[in-house]
This record gives structure tokens, C-alpha cells and sequence, in this order.
């Protein structure tokens, strides 16, 4: 569901080379040689800062510092305090996988910045303090782990920042806002545009109109449109670059009726056939991916009416914000068609939509109207039972997976077929990070799935 661009790690891998190799031994020496205490005490003295903040609510709360974070922050100086004795690309590419998970949580880059700032505030006092340290090494101590932290941070923010902040959010936008109001306009404008260039093209080479005063498919009203503003919008990389691959033909075919001397009536008629079939795949193309583009926009999957998953990023985050404020769990549930594929292969596609569309509407009808159900994947839906907790859950999917069992999908007249699903859930653990959950529950599902099918298993970790 997300994608994440990879970040070039070569800048700071080299100024991080760099650090390391200015600064003597003997400060490497003096951080390593914190003990386990020492570093325990600057984790403490963090996460009380930042428990003291209402901002940090909704990233941490003291069950999870107590059972995780502490261990995660404990290891993460020790590398960074330490990284004179680490594999430096492969700490560079840690601190990109937290900037990840900073970002999917939506962790302002103020909060890591305070809490940055809070922690050398408290190493410095610590390494002033200890008085074996000789004053000549104390600055260049202070120096280097200041220095090897604002690294590290600046790592975690490279990698998440063009990735989720700008990338998406900015394209997002820019698809939502400013190109424009409707897409269903649109598309007319644009069809009419490609048909436009068509008939133009074929009454010239029908009247004889010279080969010149054609203008190339690219450089039509049409072409311009894809080339500046289509692209971007459409997003669909495998498409634009079949699109683009037709309109490379369309353009080379016509260079070639304009470098030739004689044009017959055959290659006049050999030509408005290819043309005619190239701008007729055009035409399936851009229409798929207008379609496409209205379904992501209202959010719902075209089959079965549920959501699709471009919602669940959002949704995720603010259940897990009211989850917070309420303290009150929630359940994710992921179900999932037993041998589906099955269904399409004995009974044809349609049998196989026909069934898809039932299931989606046996989940839909069963929870609550605060529930959320979406179409997670092909033959996988996800429910979110708001304020609920594994037990009520349970209760809830099981009467659902007998429901469905026993319902009766008439994919053909008279031809009734039943299916089966399995069932995996997770208890929403107070981990701000919703991927984490979406992945318990579908391991869960995995175990349901070895199990034998029909049945569900709750995560237990
Ligand atoms: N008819 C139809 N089939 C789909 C759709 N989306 C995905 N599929 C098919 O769903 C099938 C899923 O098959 P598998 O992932 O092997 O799973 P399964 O057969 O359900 O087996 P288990 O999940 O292991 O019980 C694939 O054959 C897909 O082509 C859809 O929208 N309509």
C-alpha cells in the first residue's frame, strides 16, 4: 500500500566516515564506555520529558515505553554513541527504516527534534560530570556525540520527508486541487481531444492533403495535455508507458508517409488502419484510467461498494488517536475467501465476482454502522471494530464465518455454491504504528489458513 522512495545514503554516509575518522580513539573510547546504567538513565530522563508533553500522547504512552521504546531508544544510542565499531551503511539504512515508521505514524518532526535536543542536554551533562574524563577530551566528546546524533536523526528525516511528506501528500493534492474540479469533464475533454486529432488526420490523408501539414500525435492538443498534465494525474506507470509507446507509433508511422515520395492509395489506406487501430488503444487506455482514477477518488471498490484501501491510512490513525483518548481498544479483523481461486477456476470469472460481492455484503451487514469494512486486497476484506475487544470480537466473527458458511451463491441459475472463510485478528496494543497491527492480524490469518480454513485465530503477541 505504501510505497517509499529509497534515499541516497552517500552524503552522509561519507560525512558520517568523516566524523568518525577526525574524532581521537580515545573519545570513541569514553562513549563506548558508558555503562548500561548511564545509558538507561538518558533513556529515562527522555521519555519523562517527553511523557510530560500532550503532543507525545498519541506516539507514546508508558505501557509501551516501559515494554518497547526503551529498549528500541536504549539500543539506538548505544549504536549512534558507538557507531565507530558499526557497520556504518547498514546503521544509515536503520535509521531510514525508523524514519518509516515516524512517518506512517505521523510523528511532527518537532517532537524528534525536542526529544533530541532533550537527550544531549542530558548526555552532556552526564560526560561533564564524570570526572574521569580528561578536559581535553570532554569538548571533543560533547562534539562528536552531537554530531553523530544530528546525523543520524538527519537519516531518519531524508528518508521519510521526500517520501511521505512531500511526494505524497504534495501529489495528492496537487491531484485533488489543482489540475481539475471533475474527472468525469475531464476525460470528455480529453477523449474529444484524441478524436479530435483522429478525424483531422483522416481527412487529410482522404483529400490528399500533404503529409506535413499533419500535425504529429504528441505535438496535438491531446499529446500536450498527457505530456504536462495527464501523467500526473493518471499515475499509473504501466499504462502511461503503453500509451506513450502507441503515440511513439502513431507519430513514426506519420514521419514515414511524410519522408516518402510517392504516396499510393495502398499506404494511404495502410496508414489510416494503423491509425485508426493505434488511437483506438489509446482511447481503452485513457478510459481505464479515468475509471481508475474516480474509483481511488470516491474511495470505494467499483465490486463490492466497500472501501478500498486508500482510506485506510487515515482511518487507522485517527482510531488510533480516539482509541488513545478513550482507552479503549479496538479489533482488526482480516478475512479471507477460502480457496477462492478455486471458484473462478470450476465456475468462470463472473461466479467469482458474483461470490466476492456477496461475501462483501454478508461482512458489511453484520457490524455495527461505527464499523469499518474494507476490500483489504482480491479475496481479503479488513474490519475495524471500533471499541471492542478481542472477546466481543470473537463473539462477533465467528457468528459472521458460520453466517457465511451457510449462505447459498447462486453463481448460476439454480447452481447454489457455499464458501468458507478464515479469520485473523489483532487487539489494537496502544502501538501507534497501524502497520504493525494490519501485520498481527494477518499473520493470525495465516495460522487460521494452516489450521484447516474456516476458523479464526486471534494474534497472541
Ligand atoms: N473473480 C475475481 N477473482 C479475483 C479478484 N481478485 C482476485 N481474484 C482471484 O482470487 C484468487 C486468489 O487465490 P489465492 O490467493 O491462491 O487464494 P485462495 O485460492 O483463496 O486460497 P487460500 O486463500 O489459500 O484459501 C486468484 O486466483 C485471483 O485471480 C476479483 O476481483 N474477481
Amino acid at each position: 500500500m505504501e510505497q517509499v522512495e529509497h534515499s541516497d545514503n552517500t552524503l552522509l554516509l561519507s560525512e558520517w566516515q568523516d566524523l568518525l575518522n577526525q574524532t581521537s580513539p580515545q573519545v570513541h573510547d569514553i562513549l563506548t564506555a558508558l555503562s548500561d546504567e548511564e545509558i538507561r538513565h538518558l533513556v529515562t530522563a527522555f521519555y519523562d520529558y517527553m511523557l510530560s508533553h500532550s503532543e507525545s500522547e498519541l506516539f507514546l504512552n508508558t505501557d509501551q515505553v516501559n515494554s518497547r521504546l526503551s529498549h528500541s531508544m536504549f539500543h539506538w544510542l548505544r549504536s549512534v554513541l558507538g557507531s565507530a565499531g558499526e557497520d556504518l551503511p547498514q546503521l544509515l539504512e536503520n535509521q531510514r527504516a525508523i524514519g518509516i515508521v515516524h512517518a506512517r505514524i505521523g510523528l511532527p518532526l518537532d517532537l524528534v527534534a525536542r526529544g533530541a535536543r532533550k537527550l544531549k542536554n542530558e548526555l552532556y551533562r552526564l560526560l561533564q560530570a564524570k570526572e574521569t574524563i580528561p578536559a581535553s577530551l570532554l569538548n571533543d566528546a560533547i562534539c562528536f556525540s552531537s554530531l553523530a546524533m544530528d546525523t543520524a536523526i538527519e537519516a531518519m528525516t531524508v528518508s521519510w520527508s521526500p517520501g511521505y511528506q512531500n511526494s505524497m501528500r504534495a501529489q495528492e493534492q496537487y491531484r485533488l486541487l489543482s489540475i481539475y474540479d471533475d474527472v468525469n469533464v475531464e476525460r470528455e475533454r480529453q477523449i474529444n481531444a484524441l478524436t479530435s486529432w483522429e478525424n483531422q488526420f483522416i481527412y487529410n490523408i482522404a483529400t490528399g492533403l500533404p503529409a506535413a501539414d499533419i500535425i504529429t500525435l504528441s505535438a496535438s492538443e491531446f499529446g500536450m495535455w498527457l505530456a504536462h498534465k495527464g501523467r500526473y494525474l493518471l499515475g499509473n506507470p504501466e499504462m502511461l508507458a503503453s500509451i506513450d509507446e502507441l503515440i511513439k507509433q502513431a507519430d513514426d508511422r506519420l514521419a514515414r508517409m511524410r519522408a516518402s515520395e510517392k504516396q499510393t492509395e495502398e499506404s494511404r489506406l495502410s496508414l489510416l488502419q494503423a491509425i485508426r487501430q493505434l488511437t483506438g488503444q489509446i482511447h481503452r487506455l485513457l478510459l481505464a484510467m479515468f475509471d481508475a482514477q474516480v474509483e481511488l477518488e470516491n474511495g470505494k471498490d467499483p465490486l463490492t461498494q466497500l472501501f478500498n484501501r486508500r482510506f485506510i491510512p487515515t482511518i487507522m490513525r485517527r482510531e488510533i488517536s480516539l482509541a488513545l483518548n478513550v482507552r479503549k481498544p479496538f479489533v482488526l479483523a482480516m478475512i479471507d475467501i477460502d480457496y477462492f481461486k478455486k471458484i473462478n477456476d470450476s465456475f468462470g470469472h463472473n461466479a467469482g465476482d458474483m461470490t466476492l460481492k456477496s461475501v462483501a455484503t454478508a461482512i458489511f451487514d453484520h457490524f455495527r454502522s461505527s464499523d469499518y469494512v474494507f476490500r483489504y486486497g482480491g479475496e481479503e476484506f479488513m474490519v475495524l471494530l471500533v471499541e471492542s475487544d478481542l472477546s466481543q470480537a470473537s463473539i462477533m466473527l465467528e457468528t459472521l464465518r458460520a453466517k457465511i458458511a451457510g449462505l447459498a451463491i447462486e453463481v448460476a441459475p439454480g447452481k447454489p455454491i457455499s464458501v468458507t472463510v478464515s479469520i485473523g485478528l489483532a487487539e489494537f496494543d496502544y502501538h501507534p504504528d497501524y502497520k504493525r497491527l494490519i501485520e498481527k492480524a494477518d499473520r493470525a490469518l495465516y495460522v487460521a489458513k494452516s489450521h484447516g480454513r474456516n476458523r479464526l485465530e486471534a494474534s497472541r503477541n
